[in-house]
């Protein structure tokens, strides 16, 4: 297999050990370059949320840390290994499948649909994961999944099935499913899109919860200006698939300094 020319560096320096990079990631679909050699990193323990305008490139860049998406250069590190290149001696050569599956195993992801199975109740759409994926028994999985259920406020309702709970119950299920796996990363994409408004503030609630709760990194794409404000750590403001600008919330919030992301904020906050 040919190793390609960015991923043909060195093993990865300390700096790499944790959280996640992005070297010069480029990413087209045909003719439309929507990365163009983007590079941002999350530390352990970072929250960081993405905002920017509809096709600037932001859920590309959660779809392809899930690997639901190839870069075309570039390499994108999670927890110090390369996603999408695997270690060969010193080379990195293409990931095969099971390697795929390993270091993606570190992160969960919450969509904006909620994805649940609709013919298994509640508790197990939250088993389901752990006791097939990490061969945990069926009363460890259960007891795990009835904690995480409690966690999100949905303790009674665990032998309910997905058409019975509201879009919002129906997230937080998500949410507790993303959480039964333990990732060490949370990638969260615009999980409230989907709701209707009064339903809202229940799911950010839940989120703001396990933000202050766990140390867990989290990459999040969203338009609730107050919910990045309160959770980030840092906000990035992308533009055609580049970061145009980037700081803590109060800054990008109350301060911006580029025109693009001044622009951005005045047309969500009109539409709020
Ligand atoms: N599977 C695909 N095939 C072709 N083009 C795609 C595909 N997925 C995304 N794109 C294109 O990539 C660009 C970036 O899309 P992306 O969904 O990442 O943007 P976004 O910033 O998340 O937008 P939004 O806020 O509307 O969700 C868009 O031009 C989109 O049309």
């Amino acid at each position: 297999m040919a190793t390609t020319d960015s991923a043909a560096q060195a093993l990865p320096p300390r700096e790499h050990a944790d959280g996640i990079r992005f070297e010069g990631v480029v990413k087209r679909f045909g003719d439309n370059v929507v990365l163009r050699e983007l590079d941002f990193a999350v530390a352990p323990g970072e929250r960081v949320t993405l905002i920017g305008p509809s096709g600037s490139g932001k859920t590309t860049i959660l779809r392809l840390l899930m690997t639901l998406e190839k870069v075309d250069d570039g390499v994108i590190w999670v927890n110090g290994h390369p996603l999408s290149h695997m270690k060969r001696g010193e080379r990195l050569v293409p990931a095969d499948d099971k390697y795929l599956h390993k270091v993606r195993g570190d992160i969960g992801m919450v969509f904006q649909q909620f994805n649940l199975f609709p013919n298994m109740s509640v508790l197990r759409n939250v088993t389901e994961a752990p006791v097939h994926v990490l061969k945990l028994s069926r009363d460890e999985a259960n007891e795990r999944a009835r904690g995480l259920l409690d966690l999100v406020g949905l303790a009674d309702k665990a032998d309910s099935h997905p058409a019975q709970l509201s879009g919002g119950q129906q997230q937080r299920v998500a949410i507790a499913r993303a959480l039964a796996m333990q990732p060490k990363i949370l990638l969260l994409d615009e999980v409230t899109s989907a709701l209707d408004p009064e339903l809202v503030a229940g799911v950010l609630d839940v989120l703001r919860d396990i933000a202050n709760e766990t140390d867990i990194t989290m990459l999040c794409v969203t338009h609730e200006m107050g919910f990045a404000r309160d959770v980030s750590h840092r906000v990035l403001m992308f533009d055609q698939g580049q970061i145009v600008e980037e700081g803590s919330p109060e800054k990008i919030f109350s301060e911006p300094e580029n025109q693009r992301t001044q622009d951005f904020l005045h047309a969500v906050l009109d539409q709020h």
